[in-house]
């Protein structure tokens, strides 16, 4: 069987929840055009609100879209929708667990909502593989917050989808059970899953994800592999906290200077066309005398900031 070159394919996606009496119709998704690759492991950021639980929740099938196209291992959800759901499996941002069921149960009863075969079921090795062997016959009222979502994960695969869609996973995880959960998503990812996740935690995505969407009020900002993201900024910033406070920015040359809150003078530049040294020699040049100094380079979060900031036509730096 052929496998598909996208995992999840979006083109033109819209959504525009309706209003009611009291609140305008609001359009969370304005045209989102999103590939998202086989084999990859696909981070999606944006602020609060961007749009990323809609998109989700369309691929998961409890939000209906407005217009647009999505397929989900090459299968229409329109004219698929049965195979495309097949596809996935969504682990929401709510902690929806059944406090009456254990998890084996409660993995039972989700194989056999996908119509798995009892043979077919792999209940005890998930649950395993999530660090829940031993809690399989607890009730899951007896588990911690993270156990309980580790569980929501194990149940997100019980048919064996090739693509696992995990929103805001991580929130209100603590540092161990995160690194847990991590390992067995990139263990997953490299039998051949395609792994979609969004979250607020830059740095982990910028550790984890091979590709990167930035959604910012319903539009996709940008879509790139996540060292090309990075190299987007191929900038360094050079603090320095002056001996006397400085009024104004003074005039750097080639430079660029901006005063910061403190009185330090920030000069951001382009780590091709110049280096440290020379930043330097231009503050000196201008009279500055120099007390201190520091180096930033940037991150994700600068990438991040910069590209939704330019999209609201805001200057970052401003913040
Ligand atoms: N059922 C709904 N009815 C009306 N508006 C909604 C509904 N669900 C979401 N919205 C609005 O749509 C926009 C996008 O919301 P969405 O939850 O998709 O964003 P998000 O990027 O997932 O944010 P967060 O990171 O906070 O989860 C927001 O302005 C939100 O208020």
């Amino acid at each position: 069987m052929e496998l598909p070159e996208f995992a999840i394919e979006a083109q033109g996606l819209v959504k525009t929840y309706a209003g009611t009496k009291t609140t305008p119709a609001k359009t969370a998704l304005n045209g989102i055009d999103l590939k998202i690759p086989r084999g990859s492991i696909f981070g999606l950021l944006g602020p609060n609100g961007a749009g990323k639980s809609t998109f989700i929740n369309i691929l998961a099938g409890t939000v209906n879209k407005t217009s647009g196209t999505v397929k989900i291992w090459d299968r229409d959800i329109d004219h698929r929708a049965r195979d495309a759901r097949a596809a996935i499996g969504v682990v929401g941002q709510e902690i929806a667990a059944d406090v009456f069921f254990t998890p084996r149960e409660s993995m039972e009863t989700q194989a056999g909502l996908y119509g798995v075969k009892a043979k077919d079921r792999h209940t005890l090795e998930l649950l395993t593989a999530l660090g829940l062997g031993d809690k399989a016959d607890a009730y899951v009222r007896q588990l911690s917050g993270g156990m309980k979502r580790r569980l929501m994960v194990a149940k997100a695969m019980v048919h064996n989808p090739p693509v696992l869609i995990l929103d805001e996973p991580t929130a209100g995880v603590d540092v161990e059970l995160r690194r847990q959960l991590w390992n067995y998503v990139v263990a997953l990812n490299q039998k051949g899953v395609t792994i979609v996740l969004t979250t607020h935690y830059l740095e982990e995505a910028q550790e984890l994800c091979d590709t990167i969407a930035i959604i910012n009020r319903g539009e996709v900002v940008a879509c790139e592999p996540t060292s090309q993201l990075l190299r987007r900024l191929d900038t360094r910033t050079v603090v320095v906290t002056p001996r006397a406070p400085l009024t104004a920015v003074p005039d750097l040359g080639r430079f660029e200077g901006k005063l910061r809150g403190n009185g330090d003078l920030a000069v951001t530049f382009k780590t091709g066309e110049a280096g440290v040294e020379a930043v330097l020699a231009a503050v000196r040049e201008a009279g500055v005398a120099i007390k201190d100094l520091a180096t930033e380079d940037p991150d994700l979060e600068d990438v991040f900031l910069s590209l939704t900031y330019a999209a609201e036509g805001v200057d970052p730096t401003a913040y």
